[in-house]
């Protein structure tokens, strides 16, 4: 099995790098006209998915909104999931789960592999309980050939405070988390790493010097779009990871629908904008 990133370079390189995020959330629901239950759900993200199509890279759904409906919206994120690899894209499962290492074991189970419950591609984590009690699900990834990201910068002012205090040895939490990250991916190699990080696109430009610590990793950008940050500033934010940056966008597309044609129009146009954005020329017209 070919690795996540593998799987990623060579579907940005024919579908564009852009991270479609699926966020059925109860006012899009309510948006779109469609109750606020499983059936609801169902009915936006087959939406989504088919307007998206062969389209698309990654898809990344948000897993708090399917879980706040229970048991029966994680069954709609297992139906979504499967839509989603069916289509052949990458499926990026946005948990942001974190743990001490034996109940790490757990979600890395939950999360990724065809065969797992929610067969995911790829997973978010956080590191609050600290890098190293992440290390069963790097394990599991490495040895499914599939992808961890870390959050490092998030998109949010409120994370200012956590992120920007400093060890020590006057690191920030943020630089400190990079390294481990690029430390890992080292250890396993040169070249893109199994671990990549989640570094918002709304990070202020002069605290750009946290991507070029992390030389070997994936970079997850969320933040484009409803929160304020364009493709363009991911592109000359992230510059230092051209070919590695995930530009990811959910309600700015999201809010076109239900109408299909709204929904693949905005996807059509922040896809080519991510393209010129973040990567080379597209390499290969999309079958
Ligand atoms: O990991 C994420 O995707 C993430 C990290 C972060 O720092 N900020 C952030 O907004 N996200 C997620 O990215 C999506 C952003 O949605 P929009 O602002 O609507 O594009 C949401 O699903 C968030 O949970």
């Amino acid at each position: 099995m070919a690795s996540f990133v593998e799987r990623f370079t060579d579907l940005a390189g024919r579908r564009s790098p852009l991270c479609l995020g699926l966020d059925p959330s109860e006012e899009l629901l309510g948006q779109w006209g469609l109750e606020n239950d499983a059936e609801g759900l169902r009915r936006f993200c087959g939406t989504v998915l088919e307007a998206a199509g062969d389209l698309v890279a990654v898809v990344k759904p948000q897993m708090g909104f399917f879980e706040r409906l229970g048991p029966k919206g994680l069954n709609e994120l297992a139906v979504a999931t499967a839509q989603i690899r069916s289509q052949g894209s990458l499926c990026l499962i946005d948990a942001k789960r974190g743990d001490v290492a034996g109940t790490m074991e757990g979600y890395a189970v939950a999360m990724l592999g065809a065969g797992s419950g929610f067969g995911g591609d790829a997973v978010t984590v956080s590191a609050y309980l600290g890098f190293g009690a992440l290390q069963p699900m790097f394990s599991r990834a490495i040895t499914l050939g599939a992808g961890v990201f870390v959050v490092v910068q998030s998109s949010n002012p409120d994370g200012r405070l956590l992120q920007d205090a400093r060890h020590p040895d006057g690191r920030t939490v943020a630089e400190a988390l990079a390294d481990d990250i690029t430390a890992f991916n080292a250890s396993q190699g040169a070249g893109i790493g199994v671990l990549g990080a989640v570094v918002g696109a709304t990070i202020d430009p002069a605290a750009t010097a946290i991507i070029d610590r992390l030389p070997q990793a994936l970079i997850l950008a969320p933040g484009v779009g409803a929160q304020g940050a364009n493709m363009a500033e991911v592109g000359t934010k992230f510059r230092s990871a051209q070919g590695r940056v995930l530009p990811s966008v959910s309600r700015a597309i999201l809010r076109h629908g239900p109408s299909l044609v709204g929904l693949r129009d905005a996807i059509e146009r922040y896809r080519e904008a991510a393209w010129s954005a973040c990567d080379a020329e597209p390499s290969l017209a999309v079958s």
